[in-house]
């Protein structure tokens, strides 16, 4: 099929090479064709390959889902993939792999909270598939309050080992990914009681289910929890267990231990059996970048091929993508997956640095870094799924169809504010950090890190800076204004909560009453945070492109700033950080810059380079053909390949022939 001309001249007018941003996103040539080799051989692989998907039952989906993670074992034995092939594989096929938590969270809890006697046992099973495993540790009263965990471990003594059971039905375990059908084993996550002492939340490795018959062992209730909106090949489950016995060493030991005579004691920080959560959390952050690229290519192309109405009367009719209102959906969505690019890469360095201080037992990093990973992992999840959402609606009916690749990909994504820590929750996991360094650079210390710029904002008088017009597309400028509007609305927090403190409010008492303002303090600290990132990865690796290039990437960082800004004006005038006739010129920029950018709209996303056969969408395919992968895909559907379906005979033709009435 020969590419569409209104795709094409897009193409054709951009002002830069896709490939050389390409090669930017991947970091080198060489890694775009590295890339592009990995995701042909799970594009290409019939097994793997999710191009039905949308007409399978549930049972059909999970089935495949599992073939379809065993295919990607045997690719990564064939082609020796390392652990970042492995997950990008698991990303590109969207999370459809039944066995996904095996991989995402039960490897990765043994080998975080694990001793190495532990590990030199449970990891070569894991790893060689001789078990799979879930991470469970959501209860049907508890997901969020960990402390509250009910399902008991008891040591006992005399036997060597611990009794698990569920007391009651707050204490079954309810949501773990995999659980219900698809897991031999669990890493468990319970409270720990020695002679009726709670020792806190530990992890557990358990056995679930045999591994020849697959039954549930005795004691071992467990099953899945039902449809969900989406997700439907993550077998998320319950699980009653029933004084079920497992050995003494079957606590994961690293950070905490239970010796033969019950007695206890614990090294490392004091979360440290927290550490999984946080490297999903970073995972997560990578997730939202994918599924927003999805979404940005998908819409834009559609965008560029879809003629609707006329702008100027009596003129042939316009790309959608030429109404200014359609760019206000498309163009900051692919403004801000660039902004994450840079932001995910910088999160997963910063982590592998962090996690190897952890690793030998430095943990000064981890307030800062747990602050990081939450409150990314919250915004991030928060803007990608509002951002996929105004896509999928700026796709008009056809944004309503599941062949379209974008409501999956959004309904999917949906999950993400949820996982891994509620983002309320992890907004005020941010808060608290906030307030502590509020309270470092109130006494005059020096705050450092991310919040080292608290140091000097705290003591100058705000002035925005913006004088000359330059000035409003200066990035190190206008991350200044997010800075002042991030110490300050964190001041404001903070006086709020004291007086409240003062003014007779227990701490618990007046924090609570404060967090809606601790959230959105918590909110500016990661839109500033992801700005920075975005303006550190322009000039590192953006600093090698070809001028043309490098000055559509600024393009985009100057939009996302401005953008920023419009969008959340109420805070930066509150605050004080801008007035109102700034605003006016920070709107009129906007604009401004989004009509340049929409002139490169379709080779940005391009340049994401994600393959047609990856992508599964009708709408955003390469070719631009929109219509007639629409059209081929309504043939394709199964209810389409017979004339006339069984209700007809059954219900219709009664009907029609005023049969009906008589039975009613
Ligand atoms: C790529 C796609 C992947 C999709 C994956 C899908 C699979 C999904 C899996 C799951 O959802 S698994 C279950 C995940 N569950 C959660 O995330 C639970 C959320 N709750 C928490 O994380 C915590 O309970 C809490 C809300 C953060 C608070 O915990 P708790 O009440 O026990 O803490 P406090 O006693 O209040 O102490 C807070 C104290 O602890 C520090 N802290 C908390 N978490 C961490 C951490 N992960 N690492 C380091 N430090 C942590 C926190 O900073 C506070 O410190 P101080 O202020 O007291 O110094
Ligand atoms: C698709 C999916 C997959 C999952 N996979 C797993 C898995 O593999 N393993 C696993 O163990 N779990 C899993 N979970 C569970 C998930 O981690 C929890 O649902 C999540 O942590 C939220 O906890 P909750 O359900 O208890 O929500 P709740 O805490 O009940 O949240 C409900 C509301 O209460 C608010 N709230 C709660 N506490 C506070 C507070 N302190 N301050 C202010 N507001 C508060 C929240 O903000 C939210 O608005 C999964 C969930 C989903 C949806």
């Amino acid at each position: 099929m020969s590419v569409n001309p209104d795709i094409q001249v897009e193409r054709d007018t951009a002002t830069f090479r896709s490939i050389d941003v390409t090669h930017m996103l991947d970091g080198s040539p060489e890694a775009t064709n590295q890339r592009r080799i990995r995701q042909k051989q799970i594009g290409d692989d019939p097994q793997i390959n999710r191009r039905n998907i949308i007409f399978m039952s549930h049972e059909e989906r999970y089935e495949a889902a599992i073939a379809r993670g065993l295919r990607i074992e045997q690719l990564k034995a064939e082609h020796d993939w390392d652990i970042m092939d492995e997950n990008n594989a698991i990303m590109w096929c969207f999370s459809d792999i039944a066995m996904f938590v095996h991989k995402v969270m039960f490897i990765p809890a043994i080998e975080r909270l694990g001793n190495k006697e532990q590990h030199d046992k449970w990891l070569p099973l894991a790893i060689d598939h001789k078990i799979l495993g879930t991470y469970a540790q959501t209860e049907l009263g508890h997901g969020t309050f960990l402390r509250g965990l009910e399902m008991e471990a008891r040591y006992d003594k005399s036997t060597e080992e611990f009794v698990i059971s569920t007391p009651k039905h707050s204490s079954m375990k309810w949501w773990p990914g995999s659980l219900g059908h698809s897991s031999s084993h669990a890493v468990l996550l319970a409270t720990l009681y020695i002679d009726d002492q709670n020792c806190g939340m530990q992890p557990f490795i358990v056995q679930l289910r045999d591994l020849n018959t697959w039954k549930p062992l005795p004691g071992v209730e467990v099953g899945g929890i039902g449809p969900k909106m989406a997700l439907a090949t993550t077998d998320n489950g319950f699980l009653v267990l029933n004084n079920v016995r497992i050995p003494r060493d079957q606590m994961l030991m690293k950070y905490a231990q239970v010796s033969k005579d019950g007695k206890f004691t614990k090294s490392g920080a004091a979360k440290a059996n927290y550490s999984t959560m946080m490297l999903v959390r970073v995972g997560i952050a990578h997730s939202c970048y994918f599924s927003l690229a999805v979404g940005a290519t998908i819409v834009t192309r559609y965008s560029a091929v879809r003629r609707q109405g006329e702008i100027k009367p009596g003129a042939p009719e316009v790309k959608i993508l030429d109404y200014q209102t359609q760019q206000l959906k498309v163009i900051p969505s692919i403004a801000t997956a660039y902004a994450f690019h840079f932001c995910k890469e910088h999160l997963k360095w910063y982590y592998i640095e962090t996690f190897q201080q952890i690793q030998q037992n430095d943990f000064s990093g981890l307030p800062e870094i747990h602050c990081v990973t939450s409150g990314l992992k919250a915004y991030m999840s928060d803007i990608a799924t509002a951002q996929l959402e105004t896509l999928r609606r700026a796709c008009g009916g056809n944004g309503y169809l599941l062949s379209n690749g974008i409501t999956n990909t959004y309904i999917q994504t949906l999950a993400l504010p949820t996982v891994e820590g509620e983002n309320t929750v992890l907004y005020l996991q941010v808060a608290r950090y906030l307030m502590k360094c509020l309270k470092v650079a109130a006494t005059g210390e020096a705050v450092k890190g991310s919040l080292s710029y608290m140091n000097e904002k705290i003591k100058t008088p705000y002035t925005s800076g913006l004088v000359t017009r330059e000035d409003y597309s200066n990035v190190k400028k206008l991350l200044k204004l997010y800075q002042n509007m991030t110490v300050r609305l964190t001041q404001k927090a903070g006086d709020h909560l004291n007086k409240l403190h003062v003014s007779g409010q227990p701490k618990y008492e007046a924090w609570n009453n404060t967090s809606v303002q601790l959230v959105n303090a918590a909110k500016a600290y990661c839109q500033t945070y992801v700005l920075g990132m975005n303006i550190e990865g322009l000039s590192t690796q953006a600093v090698d492109l070809p001028g043309d290039a490098l000055e559509v990437i600024h393009q985009l960082c100057v939009f996302y700033a401005l953008h920023g800004i419009t969008e959340q004006s109420g805070n930066f005038l509150e605050t004080g950080c801008i007035n109102i006739t700034e605003l006016h010129i920070i709107q009129q920029e906007a604009q401004e810059m989004m009509a340049k950018i929409r002139k490169n709209a379709v080779a940005l996303v391009d340049a994401f380079d994600i393959p047609d056969n990856l992508l599964n969408s009708t709408l955003g395919c390469y070719d631009g053909n929109a219509y007639q992968h629409l059209y081929d895909s309504a043939k394709s559907d199964p209810m389409n390949q017979k004339q006339v379906l069984p209700a007809f005979e059954k219900y219709i033709k009664p009907m029609l022939q005023g049969k009906h009435t008589s039975k009613l």
